[in-house]
């Protein structure tokens, strides 16, 4: 034995060291931080995470504005009205006259309060008599149908922390705070190695080839999870090609596809350990998926070994992606969702299982046909995957449900 292979068989990839599936998303999630902030347009900021707290630029409503169209009135009535062809308070415009007590304004929804108006009488509760006068069908109190200046927030409060998670209504809140821009932290870019000679990126599955399902499954899922994913690069089974491609890539986190058993053209160990990445997870106790993997390079990036196997892949972009991701993108976990099975549902004996569920509309669970490691007809049909202990669960039992984008 050479010194180099005396220091391989010491190396901690030759010891598989297999997982408890709680523990490898703990430690994907511990494996990074929240990368630096950068500033995005409204318009680019969503499912990014706010790295500055969102604190109101303006007071809102930013003046006294009207809630309902009809007329802004002084003082009790009846009220006088001002002569007809005389200009009514329109939403967006400024400079509202000051209105005396017991005269009135046509006035709309979302217009500025002219300065002494103390209600707004609804268009449906007012009348016009023939001489002019505006009298109110029913009691009109102070203040009524104004929307008093800071009544949802004042300037400077803060309207949601640092962690949030850019949503439309999010985008809504700060465009009407008064932002054009946002403080959020950069999205991980994500490239994705998809291996194997035996793929086929169009047309039908021919001569012992099959279509890849992973390149058209993973780049729209990474982006939900919050990375920025380069377009699928496919990387042949011969020597060195994945070792190419992962010296040339630039990314955060690389995610390979396949390659992870012990094949005879299974890379994916071999080109780590001939880069000297260090394993954090090397296999997993969990059924599809119990190859996969989660190494990091000397340049502190990420790689992320997902199994060949469609729905093995999945439940290893659940396990350890989806956590490492979370901690890159400054996500905060989300409450654990929990349902109730609607049937029996088998374990694996010492390993946990990833089941494809469909809800059924009360509020369980149930399991989906077609779970095999090689399917995803389950998984397109399902809501979520149970997380199944070992040794199986009974209807009625509580499980976790990882949601699907
Ligand atoms: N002797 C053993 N063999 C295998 C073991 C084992 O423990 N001992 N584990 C099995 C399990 S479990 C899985 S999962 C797979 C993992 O294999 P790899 O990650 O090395 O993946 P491949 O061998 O490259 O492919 C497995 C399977 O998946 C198909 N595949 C691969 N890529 C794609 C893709 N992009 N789209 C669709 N299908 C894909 C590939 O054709 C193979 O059929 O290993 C088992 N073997
Ligand atoms: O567990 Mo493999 O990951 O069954 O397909």
């Amino acid at each position: 034995m050479t010194a180099d292979d005396a220091s391989h068989a010491t190396h901690r990839y030759q010891a598989p060291h297999i997982t408890p599936w709680a523990t490898a998303r703990a430690v994907a999630e511990a494996a990074a931080g929240a990368l630096p902030a950068e500033d995005r347009a409204l318009g680019d900021a969503l499912g990014q995470v706010l790295a500055e707290p969102l604190v109101a630029l303006t007071d809102l409503p930013s003046f006294d504005t009207s809630a309902m169209d009809g007329w802004a009135v002084s003082g009790p009535g009846p009220w006088k009205l001002p002569p007809p062809g005389t200009q009514d308070v329109l939403a967006g415009r400024p400079g509202a006259r000051p209105l005396r007590d017991g005269r009135a304004v046509r006035i709309a929804t979302g217009a500025p309060i002219p300065p002494g108006a103390t209600a707004v009488l609804r268009s449906e509760h007012g009348e016009v008599t023939v001489q002019g006068e505006l009298l109110a069908s029913r009691h009109v109190s102070h203040g009524q149908d104004i929307r008093p200046r800071g009544g949802e927030c004042r300037q400077g409060d803060e309207l949601a922390p640092v962690g949030t998670l850019v949503t439309p209504a999010l985008l809504g809140l700060a465009a009407a705070a008064g932002y054009d821009a946002l403080a959020v932290v950069r999205r991980p870019r994500v490239d994705v190695l998809v291996l194997g000679d035996e793929l086929l990126r169009e047309g039908l599955p021919e001569g012992g080839l099959i279509r890849d399902a992973l390149g058209p499954m993973l780049g729209p899922w990474l982006r939900a999870l919050g990375a920025e994913p380069g377009e699928a690069l496919y990387v042949g089974d011969e020597e060195g090609a994945l070792r190419e491609a992962l010296a040339a890539s630039a990314a955060d986190v690389v995610v390979t596809t396949g390659g992870t058993a012990s094949g005879p053209v299974d890379h994916v160990h071999p080109t780590l350990r001939g880069l000297g990445a260090e394993l954090l997870v090397d296999g997993v106790a969990v059924r599809p998926g119990h190859p996969m993997l989660l190494a990091r390079l000397g340049s502190g990036r990420h790689v992320v070994g997902l199994p060949g196997n469609p729905l093995a892949a999945v439940a290893g972009l659940l396990t350890l992606a989806e956590p490492l991701l979370r901690a890159l993108t400054g996500r905060v976990p989300g409450a654990a969702v929990r349902a109730v099975l609607a049937e029996d549902v088998s374990g694996h004996p010492v390993d946990a299982r990833l089941v494809p569920v469909e809800y059924d509309g009360v509020g369980r669970v149930r399991p989906l046909r077609f779970h095999g490691p090689a399917m995803l007809r389950g998984l397109a049909a399902g809501d979520g995957m149970a997380v199944v202990p070992a040794g199986g669960v009974g209807r009625g039992a509580e499980v976790t449900v990882l949601g699907l984008p």
